[in-house]
């Protein structure tokens, strides 16, 4: 598990380091410069004239101490400074008392020299407001300027918080970011911006922000481990629990194939398809792992039973907005009574149905992507993209279930429980049936007695490994929801494989 604080959160957590654990300032910023050298010198740099660009916040001390570091290493480095003598902090103005008593080069301009690399110490975390007047037309000069661009903490321009830039950024090949990656590098344009991307650990733990509900998090691929349900050596299919998925509809046998093969593949016990009746041949013939139930119309007594047989519920996907839809939906938000996932059509008639949107219980779980999510909370795309965190934790105010808002970063939340946010996953993934296969596997933990906030959470991360091994055999272009089914079971594979393994020593 790995916090992914906001600027503002990232600055307690220094002040927390320094006040509680005593821990020096300006050794932080040491460690923090030593690291960016560390990554010029392992990423083997040319760095025969590097020009560092310090602005007077702290980010600027930390440059000062790279180019004195390098400085003493032999190389060539002027420092830049762009930023106002009356606006900087201590340590910054000691930082560049101590560079220029070691005889490092220090410019008010530069003119024609050549660089090989360029590093933008001027705004770090700190950026508070748009980029403006000369520190606009610095960024914009360098960015012009041919040589490798290494970023100090987080490009210059970059909002920490959003990943906007606000009025113009520094394009980095490389970024040294300090004790933990930034919200605001996984989203907008900094995807672009931020280069190769390495974490230096510089002494502040973790445990700054243990106990905090504020701070989002995301998994790695060495949390699964400690993530997945055990698997029982005596177990029966009755203990990975019963799914029914009321899923499909005329046209639509593949969302019912996709979600029901992925809660199977996840580790569901059993796995009952309730659909129309045009896709009984088809789902026998894909799925014959399955029991295929179906209606021609809406039949209350047989959906009571239905869910009276289950242990979870997954319902939406393809299921259409008809009447008979309606009333599925209707009676199984009503009566179920168990873990339910809600997906796809299933959220949009949530979103036209108010009453029954007010019966969700603390044991459902939506699954929207952003058209739906802009159905089901009143926000167009466009405002969700925005400020996706302000009205994602609206919308959790609002109800008492988990919802997983899926994006190319999916976020996951529930009232008073951390935003999950994803890193796994790919643009591979962005086709048709991907959100099927996601449904299925969320039910599928469910299944597993895994509560509906962790069923989440791990269900996003694991889809994305899913597709993370997909895009390796068939690329960004080529991958099917199919490829990401097999992917499922090449992670779960894999992993089952090390358990195996680590039960032996
Ligand atoms: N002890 C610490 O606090 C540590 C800080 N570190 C470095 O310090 C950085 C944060 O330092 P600061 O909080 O001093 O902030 P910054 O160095 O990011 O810059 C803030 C300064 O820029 C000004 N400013 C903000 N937005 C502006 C804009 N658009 N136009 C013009 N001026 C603007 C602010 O008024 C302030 O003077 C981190 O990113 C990191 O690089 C690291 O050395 C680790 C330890
Ligand atoms: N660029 C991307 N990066 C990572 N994940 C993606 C990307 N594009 C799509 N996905 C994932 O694929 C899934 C698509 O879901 P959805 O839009 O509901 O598809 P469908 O309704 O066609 O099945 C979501 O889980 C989403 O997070
Ligand atoms: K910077």
């Amino acid at each position: 598990m790995r916090y992914l604080p906001t600027g503002a959160q990232m600055k307690q957590g220094d002040q927390k380091t320094i006040t509680e654990m005593g821990m020096p300032s300006m050794v932080l910023m040491e460690r923090a410069a030593l690291s960016v050298v560390e990554m010029m010198e392992s990423e083997q740099l040319d760095l025969k004239k590097v020009l560092v660009v310090c602005g007077s916040g702290n980010n600027g001390g930390d440059g000062f101490a790279v180019a004195r570091l390098l400085h003493l290493k032999g190389y060539a480095v002027d420092v830049w400074f762009v930023g106002k003598e009356s606006s900087m902090t201590e340590e910054t103005r000691l930082q560049k008392q101590i560079a220029v008593h070691y005889g490092v080069p220090v410019k008010e301009r530069v003119g024609e020299d050549c660089y090989t690399v360029i590093v933008d110490a001027i705004f770090g975390i700190g950026l508070s407001r748009q980029v403006s007047g000369t520190y606009y037309n610095v960024i914009e000069n360098l960015n012009q300027m041919d040589a490798i661009k290494v970023a100090v903490d987080i490009p210059s321009g970059l909002s920490a918080d959003t990943g906007d830039v606000l009025g113009i950024a520094f394009a980095a090949d490389f970024t040294v970011t300090f004790a933990f990656q930034k919200i605001g590098m996984l989203f907008g344009m900094a995807r672009k911006l931020v280069g190769k991307l390495v974490t230096a650990s510089i002494g502040i733990e973790p445990s700054v922000y243990d106990g905090r509900g504020d701070v989002c998090y995301t998994y790695d691929r060495t949390d699964l481990k400690n993530l997945l349900p055990a698997r029982d050596p005596d177990a029966h299919k009755g203990n990975y629990g019963k799914v029914l998925l009321i899923v499909g509809s005329p046209g639509m046998a593949g969302a019912a194939y996709f979600s029901a093969k992925a809660a199977y593949l996840t580790g569901a016990g059993l796995v009952q398809i309730y659909t129309a009746k045009e896709n009984q041949s088809n789902l026998q013939q894909l799925l014959p792992e399955a029991i295929i139930t179906t209606y021609e119309r809406y039949e209350e007594e047989k959906l009571k039973e239905l869910l009276e047989w289950a242990d979870v519920v997954g319902i939406g996907s393809g299921l259409s907005m008809s009447e008979t839809a309606q009333h599925l939906l209707s009676t199984t938000v009503r009566c179920a009574k168990k873990p339910c996932m809600i997906d796809a059509d299933g959220l949009n008639i949530l979103s036209k149905d108010r009453a029954l949107f007010e019966k969700l219980t603390p044991d459902c779980i939506l699954t929207p992507h952003m058209k739906e999510m802009a159905g089901l909370c009143g926000h167009s795309v466009k405002e969700l993209k925005e400020e996706r965190f302000r009205y994602f934790q609206e919308f959790l105010g609002s109800i008492p279930s988990v919802c997983v808002m899926k994006d190319a970063r999916t976020l996951v939340g529930r009232d008073g429980r951390p935003v999950y946010v994803n890193t796994s996953g790919n643009q591979s993934m962005a086709k048709g049936g991907a959100g099927d296969v996601l449904g299925g596997m969320i039910t599928g933990l469910l299944a597993q007695k895994i509560e509906p906030y962790e069923a989440g959470t791990l269900g996003v991360f694991l889809h994305g490994l899913a597709g993370d091994a997909a895009q390796k055999k068939k690329g960004s272009y080529s991958v099917l929801a199919s490829d990401i089914l097999d992917g499922i079971a090449e992670v779960l594979t894999a992993e089952s494989t090390e358990m195996i393994l680590r039960e032996k020593c």
